[in-house]
């Protein structure tokens, strides 16, 4: 947000901007490493320089480790004017006097001795030590490595195709005449990745109703819940209205869709996306899900969707201060609500019907565990399967998780997302 608006003030060029932005997304990203390395040459420590030495520091680093474009000596350079004009003689000295070091030393970071497994991982591919050992323990070092090593990847630009307005190859065609490079997404049949194509929400395609931005492993959810043309279905917690619209999409916009959530403001961002996609089937809320089953009718919905609140760690490509931000804890907690959300909505789906339950996030507590949970204390729930091609080629590649499947970054270079479905027997 911050960064935006500043760029939107400050007139760059779109590749300056594009610099800037991988600066910042990448200077936070690999924060842990570039104060590793930066803790052997700053001798009174880096937690007793001034903040934005600090970052001048690790913005300056991040170009000299993981940059080939800038050369070296010139981003030093820029950091010592920047010191200059910003602070006084003894700062820029110091800038100086740290940064030649740097480029003397080499190959870096440079880890010392007897690091555990787990140790090694956190400081080269800069993940907080919790979080790699919580990966490990859940899916084994190597893959938790796999999971760290592409969390430091730029994510892929993906749109979906609004299929009630165009197929995909129509649109592939316009996106490929227009000079972009665009190819058909290996997730998902209804996406498209672009490459280099910038803010996609600028062009007509998207004003027009055309696409949505959206993750790939997103759009399989409400592929999942394989809503048909004429079903009740209703979206607990839908906001920002990516899925809502997707199964609208899905439906042919024949049927309806209540889309829900807790916050006002967020609900009006689903009607906009519905105003601006022409889906006239869907209708927004703005209730606690919690609280649905005192006012929406029992067993009432052929479809219902729980993409809950999580903790977010399967998408710290898009968002990389999540992995300072979040905290063991704050897993914990989220589960909790988790676990009350689907045992409540559950009671609203009709037998017969499909509940699916997603979340964007790698944490099994979050996921297998509160599905496992659930369906110990209700037997009149099962998990059932999807046949589709896709789905399938996704279950040879994803982790079986309890009884869904669990994306991990590194599989596609999508999003790492959970998804169970489980069926109303009775
Ligand atoms: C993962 S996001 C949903 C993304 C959405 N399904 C989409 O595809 O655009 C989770 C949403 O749950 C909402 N939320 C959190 N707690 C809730 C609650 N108790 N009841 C309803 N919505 C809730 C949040 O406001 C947030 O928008």
């Amino acid at each position: 947000m911050l960064l935006n608006s500043s760029l939107q003030k400050s007139g760059l060029s779109r590749e300056d901007t594009g610099l800037v932005t991988e600066l910042v997304y990448g200077s936070i990203s690999r924060m842990l490493t570039l104060d590793y390395v930066l803790g052997d040459f700053v001798t009174k420590g880096i937690a007793k320089l001034q903040p934005w030495v600090r970052n001048l520091l690790r913005l300056s680093l991040y170009q000299i480790m993981y940059l080939d474009r800038i050369p070296s000596h010139a981003a030093v350079n820029e950091a010592v004017n920047i010191a200059k004009k910003r602070g006084h003689q003894g700062i820029s000295g110091m800038v100086n006097g740290v940064l030649r070091s740097v480029l003397r030393a080499g190959d870096l970071p440079v880890l010392k001795e007897g690091l555990s497994g787990e140790e090694r991982i956190s400081i080269l591919h800069s993940h907080p030590l919790w979080m790699v050992r919580r990966w490990a323990a859940e899916y084994g070092m190597e893959t938790a490595e796999a999971m760290c090593a592409a969390n430091n990847e730029p994510p892929s630009v993906s749109v979906r195709v609004n299929t009630t307005m165009i197929s995909r190859d129509n649109l592939l065609a316009q996106m490929q005449q227009a000079g972009m490079e665009a190819s058909v997404s290996r997730v998902s049949p209804y996406g498209i990745v672009v490459k280099g194509g910038g803010n996609l929400a600028l062009t007509s395609w998207y004003s027009d109703g055309y696409i949505s931005i959206q993750d790939e492993s997103s759009m399989l959810v409400a592929e999942a819940v394989d809503p048909k043309p004429g079903m009740n279905v209703l979206d607990c917690c839908a906001a920002p209205g990516g899925k809502s619209a997707h199964m609208a999409e899905l439906m042919k916009d024949e049927g309806s869709i209540y889309a829900n959530d807790l916050h006002e403001h967020k609900a009006k961002l689903i009607a906009d996306q519905a105003l601006r996609l022409g889906l006239e089937s869907i209708t927004t809320g703005s209730r606690d899900a919690l609280e649905l089953e005192d006012t929406l009718e029992p067993e009432s919905f052929d479809r219902i969707l729980l993409d809950a609140p999580c903790s977010g760690l399967g998408v710290i490509r898009r968002k990389p201060d999540l992995k300072w931000r979040k905290q063991p804890e704050d897993v914990a907690s989220v589960a909790v609500l988790q676990g009350e959300l689907l045992q409540s909505v559950a009671r609203l789906l009709k037998p017969g019907g499909v509940l699916v339950y997603s979340t964007c996030t790698t944490e099994q507590a979050e996921n297998s565990g509160i599905v496992a949970d659930f369906l110990k204390n209700n037997p009149g729930f099962a998990p059932v399967t999807f046949s589709s091609p896709v789905w399938e080629r996704l279950e040879e590649t994803a982790v079986a998780a309890g009884e869904g499947i669990q994306l991990l970054p590194q599989h596609f270079g999508s999003d790492g997302f959970y998804i169970a479905r489980l069926e109303r027997l009775s």
